[in-house]
């Protein structure tokens, strides 16, 4: 097995004359948890749209597992096992907890191909939800409208939607934004859990929860890397702390 499960190298992204992205490097291990962080306007959500497809770069290569996916649309990342959860809620509000996630592991047998002899049963999909549920520590909620979660119970949910693809990659656009403190620490708990199973790439502002549970942390400035390594290093890195001031100023 490589050792990393996503590898991008030179993204560039241009908005008409604006160099948003200059040619910007990333490597996501397998089952590790790696925190893109930055000031306002570093280029964040940029280089998660061209990782997963919502806008390909104009420069650049993205290899994901074995596939070159630099200009693969976004439901074929899916298909090879890359998950994105958005900053904006993503969910079918009217319906119920339970019913969100079975429509999003009914899709993920229906990108396998359904063929009838191993069609899943009623019960495999309830049970699998179920699971799902319980792993995002919403089970309880089941029949609940989704639409009357809490703000922080609805972004598990969105996790949890995500998590019902199987995929080998996570995307999480700022998981704790908004979230009160009980919240945020039942999402960092779920966030660690997921290593066991899969990698996560996540944008977060809440920093002391960023050095808390990462493994490799990249800080952007202005559509480059400034500086990436393992928490402490990032902390204690001059560069980090003069980007990070000089935006705060
Ligand atoms: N569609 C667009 N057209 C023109 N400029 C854009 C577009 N999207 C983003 N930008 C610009 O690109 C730069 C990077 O924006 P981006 O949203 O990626 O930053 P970010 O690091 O995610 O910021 P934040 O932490 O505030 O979400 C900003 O200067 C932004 O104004």
């Amino acid at each position: 097995m490589a050792e990393y499960l996503l590898e991008a190298s030179g993204i560039g992204v241009r908005f008409g004359d604006f160099q948003a992205l200059a040619g910007i490097s990333l490597a996501v291990a397998h089952r590790s948890i790696h925190a893109l962080i930055g000031p306002n306007g570093a280029g964040k959500t940029t280089l998660f749209n061209a990782l997963t497809g919502v806008r390909p770069p104009n420069a650049g290569r993205i290899v994901f597992g074995r596939h070159d996916i630099t200009r693969a649309p976004a439901h074929r990342r899916v298909r090879y096992g890359m998950a994105r959860s958005f900053q904006v809620t993503n969910l079918y509000p009217a319906l119920s907890v339970a019913e969100n996630v079975r429509l999003a592991v009914q899709a993920r047998h229906e990108r396998e191909g359904w063929v009838f002899w191993r069609a899943p049963q009623r019960r495999d999909i309830a049970d699998e939800v179920q699971a799902i549920l319980e792993r995002i520590g919403i089970g309880e909620r089941a029949g609940a409208r989704a639409g009357d979660l809490s703000h922080g119970a609805q972004r598990s949910l969105e996790i949890g939607m995500a998590l019902a693809g199987r995929p080998q990659l996570i995307c999480l656009d700022e998981p704790l934004a908004g979230m009160g403190i009980d919240d945020v620490h039942r999402t960092k708990e779920l966030i660690v859990g997921l290593r066991d199973a899969m990698a996560v790439l996540l944008i977060e502002h809440n920093m002391s929860v960023v050095l808390s549970i990462s493994d490799r942390i990249t800080v952007m400035a202005q559509g480059a890397k400034i500086a990436e390594g393992p928490p402490e290093r990032v902390r204690n890195d001059p560069a980090v702390r003069t980007a990070y001031l000089g935006s705060a100023a």
